[in-house]
């Protein structure tokens, strides 16, 4: 057998520059494009954060306004994706659902084998001002409610949960959602990212980047974890049952979702922000029986383990509490981080080398047939 060394799962190997984010474990900081991203949370629209992520600057004043009128322009379900939506089961998983909708966006775009970077700025654009509707589509047909339609007087996070829910949300409760949307929409080369840069590597078009980032998103060791988050939530029931819970959990070695990381090993740079905005939403729907959960489990796993919570464990009860469906809450996260993989695309193409690692073979020695 070959004996080279291999690097499971890419563990700290880096394979490429990226100019877009900087995740720091040593500072437990987060930048995008040089400013850390709790200042952006607390100052910037996510508009304004995705402009940031595609063009390296802030947005002037003009060039904002003219990026949020076409997005308001671009909101609404075209007949062509809710046609496929409604085809699709009820049961399907709703990242099905979402990975669809972008497959199809893609197969309807006249531009998708333009692979130049303003062409795929556009359809960059185009997939986030669209994914919205999709997503709250989604979830409202699952209740056997009919789509509502955008509203251009409504910023982007506001018409979100308007078009999710039907009615305008309190001022709390879109501040909460925009902040987990700028939080969640760029973290260097985490599973789902790297993937759509493979796949943007091979000269594939943008849509098909996309597609394939939302299929790796999918999984509960990646963004499916704030799915995960509350499904435990729900088994636990409530604080006072969390020690027999974990007891049980860890003899079985089950991985608890919503703590652990691949790169912070003492904590998730964007932790403390996510849950500052869940406590307001505990305020502000008086659950105060979340909270205790919420802290009662974080405090027993970090002591008996010395693992920390990740964005994942605060964001999955914010968006219970927003009334989300829980198996709404991963599309929500794609719905914001398309930005960061669409940046990255732009940034793979503008550098391009084929992504292709080696493998070392270890099967059975070279034999003949009988
Ligand atoms: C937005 C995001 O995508 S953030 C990540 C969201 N994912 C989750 O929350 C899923 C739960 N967490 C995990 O599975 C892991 O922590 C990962 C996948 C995120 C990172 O994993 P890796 O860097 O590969 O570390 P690995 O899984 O090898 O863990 C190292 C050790 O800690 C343990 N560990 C890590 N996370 C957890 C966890 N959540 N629950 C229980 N044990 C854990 C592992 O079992 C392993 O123990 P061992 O050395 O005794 O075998
Ligand atoms: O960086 C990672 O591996 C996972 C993560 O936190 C993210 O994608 O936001």
């Amino acid at each position: 057998m070959e004996t080279k060394e291999i690097y499971k799962g890419l563990a700290g190997v880096p394979v490429d520059y990226t100019a877009i984010s900087k995740v720091n474990p040593e500072t437990n900081s987060l930048l995008y494009r040089g400013y850390p991203v709790q200042d952006l949370a607390a100052k910037c629209s996510f508009e304004e954060v995705a402009w940031l992520l595609w063009h390296g600057e802030l947005p002037s004043e003009d060039e904002l306004a003219a990026f949020v009128a076409d997005e308001r322009a671009g909101r609404a379900l075209t007949p062509e994706i809710r046609q496929v939506i409604d085809g699709l089961s009820l049961e399907a998983h709703p990242m099905d659902v979402v990975r669809t909708a972008v497959s199809v966006l893609g197969a309807n775009d006249p531009t998708t084998e333009d692979n130049s970077a303003e062409a795929n700025l556009a359809k960059s654009k185009r997939m986030f001002a669209a994914l919205p509707a999709v997503v709250a589509y989604d979830q409202r047909r699952r209740h056997g409610l009919d789509v509502v339609e955008p509203r251009d007087d409504l910023d982007y996070s506001q018409n979100f949960l308007w078009m999710a829910f039907g009615e305008e949300a309190a001022p709390e409760v879109v501040d909460a959602f925009r902040v987990s949307m700028v939080l969640y929409a760029e973290h260097s080369f985490n599973a789902s990212t790297f993937t759509a840069r493979v796949i943007a590597s091979t000269t594939s078009d943008i849509y098909s980047a996309v597609t394939g980032a939302i299929g790796a998103l999918k999984g509960a060791l990646h963004g499916g974890a704030n799915e995960a988050v509350m499904h435990t939530f729900a088994e636990i029931g409530s604080a006072d049952n969390v020690v027999p819970w974990l007891d049980e959990a860890l003899a079985e070695k089950k991985k608890i979702m919503g703590f652990g990381h691949r790169v912070y090993k003492n904590g998730d740079s964007r932790v403390p922000t996510m849950q500052a905005a869940m406590e307001r939403m505990i305020e502000h729907y008086g659950r105060q029986d979340i909270l205790d959960l919420y802290r009662a489990l974080a405090a027993e796993f970090t002591e008996r383990k010395g693992i920390q919570p990740n964005l994942d464990y605060p964001a999955g009860p914010t968006y219970h509490l927003m009334g989300f469906d829980t198996p709404t809450f991963t599309p929500l996260f794609v719905a914001s981080r398309v930005t960061g993989w669409t940046a990255h695309v732009l940034e793979q193409n503008a550098a391009n080398a084929l992504i292709r690692p080696l493998s070392v073979y270890n099967g059975v020695d070279e034999r003949q047939l009988p």
